[in-house]
């Protein structure tokens, strides 16, 4: 469908600017916190014109704005201690993106991080995280991975039954098979720090994909097993069991289903105190949701923070037990709203009475969600930004694949070759969800501050994408 817009009604440029306050929760803007529009009429953010910057570092580009990063990690710090009494921690889920950098910051901010394989473990203890505010998760952790996570000194998440006998009955024994010579009972870090993942059965409302905490779900141990469960880690001495930790799902706008996990997680905590076990800890994950559209309403930060402090406190108020050490692990609101992806517009297809085809030079490889969850996203032109908006145009990836379409219905100023277009909130899940399908190069990124902007990760080039490969000598073509 071609929908055609009163020339000058809307402006496609200026309805998505943030509110310039402070305060500002960056999970409820599309746009990063610094993003304005510069006397050129082009979008700028971190201070850096972003036409210039596809000049300089090319397209398609990941642009993270540091300070919007920044201001998130403190918000969610700063409303902890506001709310709770208690201690408390903030972890930076880095499976929404995963890099050097992105760790780095998070760190300097005084987050711990998540990481749920030894890829992100390795990258976030490369980034200097202090292994004491690393936590591991995972349902189908690898010996290598668990060798790794507990060598290092970080937390495991242990999610599972097998899991659980492997630290509890075998690890010694694994640790003293695989490396000859290595006496099992000098295992660094002995016992070994862990928590539980319990599943709540709590229901949310977001995309069946990215729910977890319902009971039909792969990860974490089944309520209904908390005896046995408990009862297996009193008798392991090799286990110092620290915590217990939830995750009910990912882009939640209702606060109801994070407060009610509170209350289930303090009678868990209740009933492993009964079998002996110390819980000093609890962690309600992440989850809360980020303005992809207008239609988008998530809480705030600060209001999200506030709801789970009040009911961990109304809680163990009711159940007459002290506060826990209170944790949680945010990823798409921290990260979601701090990056913008910018491609450049080519080719284009009208079919006359049905729709306008835009394609642009990236697509499901470097954004995959709405291939995968339908996810829908806003899109600005960084070179018109006060250009009147003209029509409604579908934006297609150029991949080999007829669902490589990023926006359905984009409500864009006229379009034409060479314009820069800027899809916003890609944070999360983009990079860190980016293949190389149709051996396509994963594009640059790079982070802005105050008029500076820094390569955070390199472009691919047609070299690293055969990096892997093998060539038998007897199909080279010159054997
Ligand atoms: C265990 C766990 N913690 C934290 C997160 C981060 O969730 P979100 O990015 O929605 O904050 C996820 C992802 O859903 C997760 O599975
Ligand atoms: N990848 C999902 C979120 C998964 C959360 C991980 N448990 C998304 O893009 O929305």
């Amino acid at each position: 469908m071609v929908s055609t817009h009163p020339a000058g009604v809307q402006n496609s440029g200026r309805q998505y600017l943030p509110k310039a306050t402070d305060t500002t929760s960056p999970n409820q803007e599309l746009l990063p916190l610094t993003a304005r529009i510069n006397s050129s009429d082009r979008l700028e953010i971190g201070g850096c014109d972003v036409t210039t910057l596809v000049q300089q570092f090319g397209s398609p580009l990941y642009i993270l704005d540091e300070d919007t990063l920044r201001s998130a990690c403190r918000q969610y710090r700063e409303a902890l201690q506001k709310y709770y009494p208690g201690e408390s921690q903030v972890l930076y889920a880095s499976k929404a993106w995963s890099c050097l950098a992105i760790c780095a910051i998070a760190a300097q901010e005084g987050l711990g991080v998540d990481v749920v394989s030894g890829g992100e473990l390795y990258t976030a203890l490369q980034a200097g995280v202090s292994p004491h505010k690393l936590y591991f998760h995972g349902n189908n952790k690898s010996l290598e991975e668990l060798k790794l996570a507990i060598n290092s000194g970080c937390t495991v998440v242990v999610d599972n039954w097998y899991e659980l006998q492997t630290l509890g009955d075998n690890w010694s024994s694994v640790i003293g098979d695989s490396e000859s010579g290595n006496d099992p009972l000098s295992i660094p870090h002995s016992p070994i720090r862990i928590m539980l993942r319990l599943t709540p059965g709590i229901e949310c409302h977001t995309h069946e994909y990215i729910r977890t905490g319902h009971l039909d779900s792969k990860f974490g141990f089944d309520p209904n097993q908390l005896d046995e469960v408990f009862a297996f880690v009193s008798q392991h001495s090799a286990l110092n069991c620290v915590g217990l930790h939830a995750h009910i799902g990912s882009q939640i706008f209702e606060q109801q289903p994070h407060q009610d996990l509170a209350g289930v997680m303090v009678q868990w905590l209740k009933k492993a105190s009964s079998y002996g076990l110390q819980i000093q800890e609890l962690n309600v994950g992440g989850g809360l949701g980020i303005r992809y559209t207008e239609a988008d309403d998530p809480p705030s930060i600060e209001a999200w923070v506030k709801g789970v402090c009040t009911a961990m406190q109304e809680a163990c108020a009711a159940q007459q037990i002290a506060l826990p050490k209170l944790l949680c692990e945010p990823g798409r609101s921290l990260i979601g709203s701090a990056c913008v992806t910018a491609y450049t517009v080519g080719s284009s297809k009208t079919i006359p009475g049905m729709r306008t085809y835009v394609a642009v030079d990236g697509g499901m490889s470097d954004n995959p969600r709405p291939i995968t969850y339908q996810s829908v996203y806003r899109a600005v032109v960084a070179n018109k930004m006060c250009a009147p908006v003209a029509q409604t145009v579908t934006i297609a990836g150029k991949h080999c694949e007829s669902g490589d379409i990023l926006i359905k219905e984009a409500t864009l100023p006229p379009s034409e070759p060479g314009d820069i277009l800027v899809v916003l909130a890609t944070g999360a899940y983009n990079y860190s969800m980016a293949s190389n399908y149709n051996r396509l190069a994963r594009p640059a990124a790079v982070v802005v501050k105050g008029g500076e902007a820094n390569l955070i990760l390199r472009r691919e080039t047609y070299q690293d994408l055969m990096r892997q490969d093998c060539l038998p000598a007897r199909l080279s073509s010159e054997a």
